[in-house]
């Protein structure tokens, strides 16, 4: 058998594991933890097949590298991707025994450990479901996601059509807005919504308007929670929402929009316990709201969705809003896209929107989306047929960039298309907004990488210079000029190395080798949600003279900075780099990203279109040709069945 010959002292090889689990192990496809979970199975089960417990072993694996289950017919390829735990770990090259699919399956359907099929046992801790192989809890998760989602889409809400029209154009009144309104609308008459698109497309602008038009249909009384799955994305959320509905207002009395809007996470929203594993709120004790909107929501994970649609009351209204691009969520499910790109059942929602507002609905919409429909099998769906299919799904896609440079957006979108040609085209060509640096080895040294070098030293100094005088305002603007971003934390890829080259860089730059907790300048990121000071995990700020010889940590929005004493924060690093999954939800106005080599399994589109989209005027992208290219054509592959009928 290949690969069993595996050497009984290899520290990677489980206590007592049976052979085959012990060569997946040893080949590092599996963990200990993954294979004793499976064994362990087993013996309660009293299964001893150790093909069934591989395939266990392999659905535990797959939860931890963000799938919802495993698909047996796609196992060996996912296998071959290498190690999402330790990226830096070099793929398994071993030509591992892979069970056959036929008797794979069968075992698997068969076992006393496995609920075979929708209507399996309930008590089983796996399931099997098309041959996909999942823990039960995820399955359950997974199936209360379709059902609510279904459930939402069947039957619109009862709302006046030409009352809805004029509210809607009252609030997006230009040609252009047509994708705004439709989102507007859509969130008027369904009971969800999935608001789409890239950066700086207007989807916070909607948001706040598509509440002000459900407060002119509805009546201001509306009960209307704002939520996002972290404490700084919701801070951000609640101030850009009221700041444009104090714009709308504009110092009139209109109700629809004078009245501000908390913005809370997720968890606090459903009433989080730090004691128990439940939420205050769930089905037998509903949210209050009349509409919740969910922003983010790329980065919400599974079981999460599945308890907020289980909070919410059935004839309340939700708006997902997210980029369905970006990273997804750092634990299990990538819901948005799924909800994006999965079958969508034929509605009503189409017609109703094309009675509304019959300009602005994509053309290839047909009362039935059969010719959408039709098209997307094809295989090539042109972009006005897909976003017409996936209005079925209360899916709306915005299209219209309102505040990128076209470089930077036309980079993004060769990314987000797959397309390596263009986006090695675009870098290649060095323009005003973006760059490549091609090292010669596989790694990039420091002296490869003299502009970086510069622009992270320009960065401390300015820093610092605001920092010195006390001026807080100037040195969180400054703080936002450039960021190094990277996939992974350690290598030589890796957040650790680049920190610390980037603060030598500053120290030459300074002149300046202060030492101690606090010096002046030093660029903050808190790590931990903190409610006594109001600062949340991923928050960053610098530390600033108080101007009485000592010094005070400013946070947030340069224009009215949060200023807290050194003594009282709560747990921070030194931000000279981050990683790419950090810095979502954030945007800076240069962007350097050092990709990881061509080979690391973290190198994904996904990871490559968020770091460039968090440039907001030029991206530097460093790293190999080949690097680029393995990014650009590696979506993620996040396993689930949400995107099937069932
Ligand atoms: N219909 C519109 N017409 C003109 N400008 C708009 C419109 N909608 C939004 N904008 C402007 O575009 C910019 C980006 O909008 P917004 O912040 O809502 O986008 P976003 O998609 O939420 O971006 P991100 O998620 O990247 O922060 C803002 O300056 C906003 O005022």
């Amino acid at each position: 058998m290949p690969g069993a010959d595996v050497d009984p002292g290899d520290p990677r090889r489980p206590w007592r594991a049976g052979p085959l689990l012990a060569t997946f192990a040893a080949a590092g496809v599996l963990t200990s933890a993954d294979v004793r979970v499976a064994e362990r199975l087993g013996l309660l089960t009293g299964e001893a097949d150790p093909t069934v417990h591989l395939a266990a072993a392999l659905a535990v694996r797959a939860v931890r590298s963000g799938s919802v289950c495993v698909d047996l017919a796609d196992a060996p390829s996912l296998a071959a991707e290498g190690s999402p735990e330790d990226p830096d770990a070099p793929a398994p090259d071993v030509d591992l025994p892979w069970p056959g699919l036929d008797p794979w399956t069968a075992a698997v359907r068969r076992s006393p450990l496995v609920a075979d099929g929708v209507d399996g046992p309930a008590d089983r801790p796996v399931r099997w479901v098309d041959g996909r192989v999942y823990l039960d809890r995820y399955w359950r998760d997974e199936q209360v996601v379709r059902r609510e989602v279904d459930a939402r889409l069947v039957g619109l809400l009862d709302v006046d059509d030409d009352a809805l029209r004029a509210a809607v154009h009252a609030r997006f009144g230009r040609p252009q807005d047509a994708r705004q309104r439709l989102a507007a609308a859509t969130a008027a008459l369904s009971r969800l919504t999935v608001l789409t698109g890239g950066p700086g497309t207007g989807k916070t602008t909607t948001v706040a308007r598509l509440v002000a038009v459900l407060r002119d249909v509805a009546g201001p009384g509306l009960r209307v929670a704002l939520a996002a799955p972290t404490g700084k994305a919701a801070a951000r959320l609640q101030e850009a929402v009221n700041s444009e509905l104090a714009r709308l207002a504009g110092g009139t009395a209109d109700t629809a929009a004078v009245t501000p809007l908390a913005a809370s996470t997720v968890h606090r929203l459903l009433g989080w316990r730090p004691s128990g594993t439940r939420f205050a709120h769930d089905r037998t004790h509903r949210l209050p709201h009349d509409v919740v909107v969910l922003d983010e929501a790329s980065m919400v994970s599974l079981p999460l969705l599945a308890r907020v649609l289980d909070a919410l009351r059935p004839d309340a209204r939700l708006v997902l809003v997210g980029d369905p691009d970006q990273l997804a969520s750092v634990e299990v499910g990538a819901v948005l896209g799924d909800l994006v790109t999965r079958t969508m059942r034929p509605g009503l929602l189409p017609s109703r929107l094309a009675a509304v507002l019959p300009d602005d609905v994509p053309r290839s919409a047909s009362p039935s989306g059969e010719a959408a429909q039709r098209r997307q099998g094809d295989g090539a769906p042109d972009d006005d047929a897909r976003d017409a299919a996936a209005l079925h799904g209360g899916v709306v896609r915005l299209v219209v960039p309102h505040r990128f440079g076209h470089d930077l957006g036309a980079l993004a979108d060769a990314v987000r298309r797959g397309d390596a040609d263009t986006t090695l085209e675009l870098l290649r060509a060095g323009g005003a907004h973006a760059s490549l640096v091609e090292p010669a080895g596989g790694t990039p040294t420091d002296d490869e990488v003299p502009g970086l070098q510069v622009d992270v030293g320009a960065t401390g100094a300015r820093i610092r210079a605001s920092a010195l005088t006390g001026d807080a305002a100037g040195a969180l603007e400054a703080l936002g000029t450039h960021r190094l971003l990277l996939a992974h934390r350690r290598g030589p890829a890796g957040v650790a190395r680049w920190a610390a080259l980037a603060q030598r860089w500053v120290e030459d730059a300074t002149g300046d080798r202060a030492h101690g907790p606090w010096p002046v300048g030093r660029p903050l990121l808190v790590t931990t949600n903190d409610r006594t000071t109001g600062l949340s995990n991923g928050d960053t700020g610098v530390v600033v003279a108080d101007g009485a010889g000592g010094v005070v940590a400013a946070f947030g929005d340069p224009h009215a900075p949060r200023l807290v004493r050194p003594h009282r924060l709560p747990a921070v690093e030194t931000v000279h780099a981050m990683t790419v999954h950090r810095a979502q939800g954030s945007q800076f106005t240069y962007v350097t990203v050092v990709l990881p080599p061509a080979s690391s399994p973290l190198l994904t589109r996904e990871l490559l279109y968020t770091a460039i989209t968090r440039a907001r005027e030029n991206v530097r992208v460093v790293g190999s040709a080949d690097a680029v290219r393995a990014a650009v054509e590696r979506p993620v592959r996040r396993a689930s069945g949400l995107r099937f009928p069932r």
